[in-house]
């Protein structure tokens, strides 16, 4: 979330990041369809950037989009079922003012990949528009509208290390005395959310309606311990997208054995991540598991800041 305003008219650029879920427990499922979640979100240091800047009255909200080479965005819809999209509309209804601007997303977040890129995106357009309107809206009503448009939306705003409870929209941030080091390796193919959850209510019929607590994880981020860390991690989805992607489970197999502390799945999948103890466990992590063929192989630390606004904007060609 951003202070001191910009220059009115300028195109802003805001950067947000990508989540990982160190403990993920899931409830049985409530009345409405979510599930009730305890569950520690940590912003990791891979973003997309969204730039906006004005357009003339009338025009609307238009988007681009480019990606970080061999990213697959052919997912990412560019009318107004993008998040980005309906986050700047959200926005303008709220103030009451029309939804006129050019948004342009630089992707860097696999997509579908259990990373919430596009929860990132919404964050930040939140963020853009609320600078390129200069509308100074209350970070109280920016985290209501965040919620309304994704679980994980308000996490995305707030950033670092943080405790989420609800169905993942209420999020209270976690002392976090680390400085933690992440191989992320994304998958060809993407996961969608509601079946993963769908699937874990087939597989785990008996939920009980009180997910699992969190207080091994926290307790570790506090004490900035990374062995303990890595026993903790814990992810009540891993199961059913294992189920459902049963190769999965060599790729954490096979990131342990490369000398990682710990293998997860990434909140519903399919990006599995691997917690180092140090930057060079994980470099040399990353490096064995690209050898034996695995593509797209990242190192990321954490945390990293939630969605803010880049001094300098970046330019749209
Ligand atoms: C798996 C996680 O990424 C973990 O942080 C999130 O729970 C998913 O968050 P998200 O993608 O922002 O989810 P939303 O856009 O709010 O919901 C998408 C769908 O996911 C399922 N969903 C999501 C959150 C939740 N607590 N329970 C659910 O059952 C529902 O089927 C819902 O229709
Ligand atoms: N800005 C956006 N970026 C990516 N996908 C988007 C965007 N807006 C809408 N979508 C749609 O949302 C779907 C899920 O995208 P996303 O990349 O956020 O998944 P995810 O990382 O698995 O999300 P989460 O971890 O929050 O469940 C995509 O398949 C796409 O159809």
């Amino acid at each position: 979330m951003s202070p001191a305003p910009a220059p009115a008219g300028a195109p802003v650029t805001v950067r947000a990041p990508a989540k990982v879920n160190l403990h993920l427990g899931v409830g049985a499922p409530r009345a409405d369809g979510f599930h009730p979640l305890v569950t520690v979100y940590q912003a990791v240091g891979l973003h997309d950037d969204l730039t906006a800047a004005p357009a003339a009255p009338g025009e609307g909200l238009t988007l681009s989009l480019t990606a970080r080479p061999h990213l697959d965005v052919s997912g990412v819809p560019l009318d107004a079922t993008n998040l980005a999209v309906r986050a700047g509309l959200a926005l303008a209804a709220h103030h009451g003012r029309p939804a006129d601007a050019r948004l342009h997303l630089d992707k860097s977040v696999p997509v579908a990949g259990g990373l919430a890129g596009g929860s990132a995106d919404a964050a930040a357009a939140l963020v853009a528009l609320d600078r390129l309107w200069e509308l100074q809206t209350p970070d109280a009503d920016l985290l209501r509208l965040a919620a309304d448009l994704g679980s994980d939306v308000p996490f995305a705003l707030v950033g670092g290390s943080a405790l989420g409870t609800g169905r993942g929209e209420v999020v209270d941030p976690a002392p976090d005395a680390g400085a933690w080091w992440w191989v992320v390796v994304p998958s060809d193919e993407g996961l969608s959310t509601p079946r993963v959850y769908r699937h874990h209510d087939e597989l785990r019929p008996a939920a009980p309606a009180e997910p699992r607590p969190a207080h091994a994880v926290l307790a570790a981020l506090r004490a900035g311990d990374v062995h303990a860390l890595a026993a903790a991690l814990h992810n009540d989805l891993q199961a059913p997208a294992l189920d459902l992607r049963p190769d999965l489970a060599d790729l954490l197999e096979a990131g342990e054995r490369a000398g990682a502390l710990r293998g997860l799945v990434s909140g519903s999948g399919p990006t599995c991540v691997f917690l180092c103890a140090d930057v060079g466990a994980a470099r040399s992590t990353a490096g064995a598991l690209q050898e034996s063929g695995r593509d797209g192989v990242l190192v990321v630390p954490a945390p990293v800041a939630g969605a803010h606004v880049l001094d300098v904007p970046r330019e749209v060609g």
